[in-house]
């Protein structure tokens, strides 16, 4: 009976991949024949060719599956009906479905079924696919027939779960659990966080619900967009492909540093307390302040010729300007128009009140002349405030002296939010003044920046982008787009400023946060979700655990909950560690000053052994090493398999092995212990720790076997 299943299926694999080829081929006919097509022809048609032609890259996209399989399982229901689930959607010639996409309403089964809830489904089958060709298959039977001997061993998730690890993530939609999917599943609309420790799947289950929205509310996401937030770049590109849907327009994929795009950003090299003053949402008042001190009533009276008169703009005339537009909305940019506004009444008031304005128009002056001169209304009427056009002349002129703008530009200067942050940190007496009652003079000083810089070249840090963007936001510069769901990832180093940059960017509070808060690497610590929550200004949000962990083998993972606990106290509940092979964790301490030479040869031959080794740096080893990091790269040769970073480069990454440089270093660190986490946590099959010194006591313990 099995073999004859697996011929069936066998079979079937084998008409899927043809009729994907047929499909394919179909497409890039089409393709070719509409870019084949004369540019020209009406709007509308150009228009339509347009929109088919990407319609058909788009699903060109979607069918390039690369080494992935097409389809990997089958639903067998009670109703008799059968259906094939894999990456797409697949019909025949006729039409009618062969395969069904892993994101459609019929394939939840497929994920959630159990024997206890069989959800209509008789039986499920698991196809492993490689290259195209069916190599295994497994059978759980749920209900009816043979129910009571079910095989139900999950076989495909333990073969996905040893799988080497590379330079981006897979995908993990033939082996989805339960648990997983009911978050994955969830509607838009939800505001969703997801919390558990390393491995748990939170950042899988974060990028195929976005993957899941966007199928199932495509018209709505298309329109509105999607963003992905991961905290570095680097993640990014390890991310970027794992779904192909995530490729669909409308989707963005940023880092914390790329989330206001065209800041120039640059390493971080400032003070963990400067880092964390600049996350704090003490920021805001501080902010707001800097722009305030920017918006200034002119101390003394400024005279400003005009013609053969002399107009004169009072301290008490700018304070009037300003009081003006307090009640306007907008940022400071917008509201400069005002202010503007205000003075240039006031100004040409008195010019139309001076009388001697009529003289000069007969004089000869250009500048009025025209209202009055030859082809004008003759008698010429006497100006005055009712006469619209030429109140709207004089504003105009006015406008355009440029004493006036220099006035405005003491006033209420247009400004960018490069220059008011960097000129607030730049200038002590604008800093002292922003930071006034709000911050003490020793924290103050933790912003202060060179002076002597242009705004528009300086180079910053991560930490500066959500002051920038908030600075956008009291300016009224912000670029505005805003999106229908938001996802982001390592959510426990969102500082409470990029919680509120993140927010600018979401339309409701459709939003999906995963995190670990014993991962955190931010200066400011292990904060609580509500830090970030409250700045996300979110009212329901479902905070939901995962607790399975698929990365760690048993070894590991073993270390991993004993840090764990220590991290974030003992209440952490159970965790299970899933991977049945042992794994290997070594810490090899007191190597004195061979501590690099040894890293290094490990390094090596774990490169030669495995697919994927992270060497993850102390920042004090490249700085006690002659020659630097180039020294190190230099000796390891062959790089493709090696990738070098350090603690927070490796966020939310995983590789088959971690060798770490220098272990008692890194735990003397500031974020000792959950950097030493961060960096065991990501290993499906190793890691060494080496160190010149001795590690802590806490460390051998927690590595301790037994
Ligand atoms: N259902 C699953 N089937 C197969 N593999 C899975 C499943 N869930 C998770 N994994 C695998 O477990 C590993 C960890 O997943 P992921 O990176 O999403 O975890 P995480 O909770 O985000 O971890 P971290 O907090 O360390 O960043 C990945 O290799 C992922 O493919």
């Amino acid at each position: 009976m099995v073999d004859e299943a697996f011929e069936e299926e066998r079979r079937f694999v084998e008409l899927a991949y043809r009729r994907l080829g047929a499909v394919r081929g179909g497409v890039e006919r089409s393709l070719e024949e509409a870019l084949a097509q004369e540019r020209g022809g009406t709007h509308q048609a150009r228009l339509e060719r347009d929109v088919f032609v990407e319609n058909a890259l788009r699903r060109l996209e979607a069918l390039e599956l690369g080494d992935h399989a097409l389809v990997f399982g089958r639903l067998d229901r009670d109703d008799e009906e059968r259906f094939h689930i894999g990456r797409v959607s697949l019909s025949d010639e006729h039409g009618d479905p062969l395969v069904v996409d892993w994101r459609a309403p019929v394939a939840e089964p497929f994920y959630r079924a159990t024997a206890q809830v069989p959800m209509g489904v008789e039986r499920r089958w698991h196809l492993a696919v490689e290259h195209g060709e069916l190599r295994r298959l497994e059978l759980e039977v749920l209900s009816g027939r043979g129910s009571e001997d079910v095989t139900a061993g999950p076989t495909a998730l333990y073969a996905a779960l040893e799988r080497p690890r590379g330079a981006q993530m897979v995908d993990i939609v033939a082996t989805i659990q339960a648990d997983q999917d009911e978050l994955i599943r969830r509607p838009l609309g939800h505001a969703l966080l997801v919390e558990g420790s390393p491995g748990t799947g939170k950042t899988a289950v974060a990028l195929h619900r976005a993957a899941y929205l966007l199928y199932t509310y495509r018209w709505r996401l298309e329109h509105q967009g999607l963003l992905v937030v991961g905290p570095t770049p680097g993640f990014v590109l390890y991310v970027r492909d794992v779904l192909p849907s995530l490729g669909e327009s409308g989707v963005e994929l940023r880092s914390l540093a790329s989330l206001r795009p065209g800041t120039l950003v640059g390493d971080t090299d400032s003070t963990p307390e400067s880092r964390a003053l600049r996350g704090s949402p003490r920021m805001v008042k501080v902010l707001a302040r800097a722009v305030r001190d920017r918006e200034r009533p002119l101390r003394h009276r400024i005279e400003i010729p005009f013609g053969s008169r002399v107009l004169t703009v009072t301290p008490e005339l700018s304070r009037r300007a300003i009081a003006a537009t307090r009640s306007v909305r907008g940022g400071h940019n917008q509201r400069r128009r005002s202010v503007e506004d205000a003075l240039l009444d006031a100004l040409a008031h008195a010019v139309l009140q001076g009388g001697p304005l009529i003289r000069e128009a007969w004089g000869g002056d250009d500048r009025v002349v025209a209202l009055f001169g030859p082809g004008a209304d003759w008698p010429p009427r006497f100006p005055d405030d009712s006469d619209e056009d030429i109140v709207r002349e004089v504003r105009q002129e006015i406008r355009h002296l440029e004493a006036f703008q220099r006035v405005m530009a003491r006033l209420w200067p247009r400004l960018s939010a490069e220059e008011v942050l960097y000129d607030m940190r730049a200038r002590p007496a604008l800093l002292a003044s922003a930071t006034r009652g709000v911050l003490s003079a020793d924290e103050a000083a933790l912003l202060a920046l060179e002076p002597g810089e242009d705004p528009s070249r300086h180079v910053w840090e991560v930490e500066d982008v959500p002051l920038l963007d908030e600075l956008d936001s009291l300016l009224g510069t912000h670029e505005g787009r805003v999106f229908g769901h938001v996802v982001v990832d390592e959510a426990q180093d969102v500082s409470p400023m990029a919680a509120r940059a993140i927010r600018r960017r979401l339309s409701g509070s459709s939003i999906t946060l995963v995190g670990d808060r014993a991962q955190s690497l931010a200066p400011w610590g292990v904060q609580p979700w509500s830090a970030v929550i409250e700045q996300l200004r979110l009212k329901d949000v479902s905070i939901e655990q995962l607790r399975v962990n698929y990365r760690s083998p048993a070894r590991i993972g073993r270390a991993v909950a004993r840090l764990r606990e220590r991290i974030l106290g003992d209440d952490q509940g159970a965790e299970v560690v899933l991977r049945r092979t042992p794994g290997a964790v070594e810490l090899i301490d007191d190597l004195g000053e061979n501590v690099v030479e040894f890293a290094l040869a490990r390094v090596r031959t774990l490169a030669n052994e495995v697919h994927s080794v992270a060497l993850v740096l102390d920042p004090s080893v490249a700085e006690n090493t002659v020659g630097g990091i180039g020294s190190i790269l230099s000796r390891l040769g062959d790089l493709d398999t090696i990738r070098v970073t350090d603690v927070p480069g490796i966020r939310g990454m995983e590789f088959d092995a971690v060798v770490v440089l220098d272990a008692a270093a890194l735990a003397k660190g500031p974020t000792g212990e959950r950097s030493i986490y961060v960096a065991l946590t990501r290993a499906t099959q190793h890691v060494v720790l080496c160190a010149a010194a001795s590690a802590p006591s806490w460390l051998h313990e927690a590595l301790a076997d037994g």
